[in-house]
């Protein structure tokens, strides 16, 4: 039988099995997937086989390959990864203009780490209640700018339940990444979304709060039948890893599609004579603002968000 990872706690494993039954699965022996070291064999959202031991026990036989992962660097081990979620079909990053502020530089950072992990990204727009006209005309020339390039946009207000029925047609049978800043409305938006999550939600960032461990394990929590939501407790954010100065623009899908069109073929878009990329950002085909996240980014420069 196969089933999904819904909760690790590092030894132990809640399986959602083919039967709509929960078990408490672990591993026999050395399971590891080929090709990386991780402190985690397995995480939120791996699809494993299992062979059941009883009613509601298992053993995880086999972990299926995976379509996308989010890894970081382990604290505890700086040569290993720590695989926070597999096989997602979007990363949602909330964002609100005012309390707090969302940068479009976070912003970047996030769609970038999405990116190069192959994960598709929606931009949720929340609080658009406390938005005046001007407020909300910024919000518009932003969904410009993050549509162009493929982003699909939202505007929601958690609170007053505006726009609850479009954010519950594109969770629809996917497996979600939600993602913002502290205080965005994430647990407001789950629970209008999922009443039923709510206490689970609290306690998650309770734990999360008292430090109870440095390592984070993430939860992935059942909207309907194959429709789920996984929440990262005290990550806001994906954080980039190992972006090669050369690569970077292959995560800029405006810049990516203008590559083969610079002079240098590994053309880093900075100072290079005929660059496209350049060129697109003083005509306005690329936002600047984007073209200032890139450099930003390349720059090491964490702290302007
Ligand atoms: N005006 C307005 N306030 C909202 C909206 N959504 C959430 N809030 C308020 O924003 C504050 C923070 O909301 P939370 O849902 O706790 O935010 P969170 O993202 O879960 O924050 P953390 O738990 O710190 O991660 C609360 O006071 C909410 O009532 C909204 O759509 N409009
Ligand atoms: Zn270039």
């Amino acid at each position: 039988m196969t089933g999904e990872v819904l909760k690790s706690t590092g030894s132990w494993y809640d399986v959602l099995a083919e039967d709509h039954k929960i078990y408490q699965a672990r591993t026999r022996g050395k399971l590891r997937l080929k090709g990386f070291k991780t402190t985690n064999p397995i995480a939120v959202g791996d699809k494993v086989s299992i062979s059941l031991e009883n009613d509601t026990e298992a053993v995880i036989t086999e972990i299926l390959p995976r379509e996308n992962y989010i890894i970081r660097k382990s604290v505890k081990q700086k040569s290993h990864g720590h695989i926070l979620a597999a096989n997602l079909d979007q990363a949602i990053l909330i964002v609100t203009l005012t309390y707090p502020r969302t940068s479009l530089g976070f912003i970047d950072r996030f769609l970038v780490s999405a990116e190069s992990f192959r994960i598709p990204q929606v931009i949720l727009f929340n609080k658009i209640d406390i938005l005046d006209k001007e407020g909300m005309d910024m919000i518009e020339e932003i969904i410009e700018i993050y549509e162009k390039i493929g982003v699909t946009c939202l505007k929601v207000s958690a609170l007053k339940e505006e726009g609850i029925n479009s954010v519950l047609e594109l969770l629809e049978g996917k497996k979600s990444l939600l993602s913002g800043h502290s205080g965005v409305g994430k647990s407001t938006l789950l629970n209008k979304i999922a009443p039923g999550i709510e206490q689970k939600t609290g306690a998650i960032s309770d734990f999360a709060q008292k430090g109870v461990h440095t390592t984070t394990f993430a939860e992935m929590f059942e909207i309907s039948s194959s429709t789920f939501v996984i929440d990262t407790p005290g990550i806001k954010e994906l954080g980039i890893i190992d972006i090669e100065t050369e690569e970077l623009s292959d995560y800029f899908p405006e810049m990516r599609a203008l590559q083969s069109e610079c002079k240098f073929h590994n053309c880093t878009h900075l100072h290079e004579p005929k660059c496209a990329v350049q060129n697109a950002v003083d005509n306005g085909e690329i936002a600047e603002s984007r073209y200032i996240s890139y450099v930003s980014i390349i720059e090491g420069d964490d702290n302007r968000r």
